[in-house]
């Protein structure tokens, strides 16, 4: 019932040049694919040529952040509408890069997913524990406050095509996978944790998957009831393999 979401999370790679050279490549081999959403998120400077080659494909655009203000004195920083207008369709938010080198915050992650709500983009938002977190047992704690603190606000009936990415901090681009019985442990433990925001809405929720997804390991997390997609870093920086994890089964 809940409708796989697949997407690349190119952090800092690939110039426009080479964005167009991906897209060539990729929309060919997933032409046919139409049960799965398709996802690519490149660097700004990327995205107006992406969303002008991918239109009329199957392959939607996402950024990799927002600002929450609409315009105004805000140096260096990218509205909501700015991405809409371009033709983005989602936004990464609260990725654990930003929380660990840019100063995210849950708070600044609420502000974020409202402000790509109003502009009309689905946020996906990123939560995990590190590594300490996890052999402290704090797992449970960590992702509690994400959601609670970062979702604070939001309702089915605005929210609803929120899309969450559980991203285990220590399996990010280290080769080290989350079992996929562990993932989906705490993909339970999410949706548990969503119920109280959205109720029964919950249940149509896509939580994915993110920390070195190959397409060696793809099949058996998308395999577990909770594990509704991926976003994945590395592995979607080539066409042949992004080609894979779409087809993962
Ligand atoms: O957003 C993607 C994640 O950070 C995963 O990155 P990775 O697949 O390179 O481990």
């Amino acid at each position: 019932m809940r409708k796989p979401i697949m997407a690349g999370n190119w952090k800092l790679n690939k110039n426009h040049l080479e964005t167009l050279t991906f897209i060539d490549e990729i929309t060919p081999l997933l032409r046919d694919v139409s049960a799965v959403d398709i996802v690519i998120c490149p660097p700004f400077t990327s995205l107006n040529v992406a969303t002008a080659r991918t239109k009329g494909t199957n392959v939607k655009v996402g950024a990799q952040d927002l600002f929450w203000e609409k315009s105004g004195a805000f140096t260096g920083e990218i509205s909501g509408d700015m991405l809409k207008v371009l033709g983005c369709d989602y936004v990464i938010i609260g990725h654990s890069e930003r929380r660990q080198y840019f100063g995210e915050t849950d708070e600044t992650v609420n502000k974020k997913i409202l402000a790509a709500f109003t502009a009309g983009l689905i946020p996906i938002v990123c939560v995990g524990e590190t590594l300490q977190e996890r052999e402290a047992g704090q797992v449970e704690q960590v992702l509690s406050t994400q959601i609670r603190e970062g979702l604070q606000g939001l309702n089915a009936q605005e929210h609803g095509k929120i899309v969450i990415a559980y991203e285990p901090v220590w399996a990010i681009g280290t080769g080290r996978t989350a079992t996929p019985e562990q993932a989906n442990a705490a993909h339970v433990l999410i949706r548990k944790l969503l119920s109280e925001i959205f109720g029964a809405a919950a249940q149509d929720i896509r939580i994915q998957y993110g920390g070195s997804v190959k397409p060696e390991n793809v099949k058996e997390l998308m395999a577990q009831p909770d594990i509704d997609g991926a976003l994945i870093g590395g592995a979607a920086l080539q066409a042949e393999a992004f080609e894979k994890l779409v087809r993962y089964k």
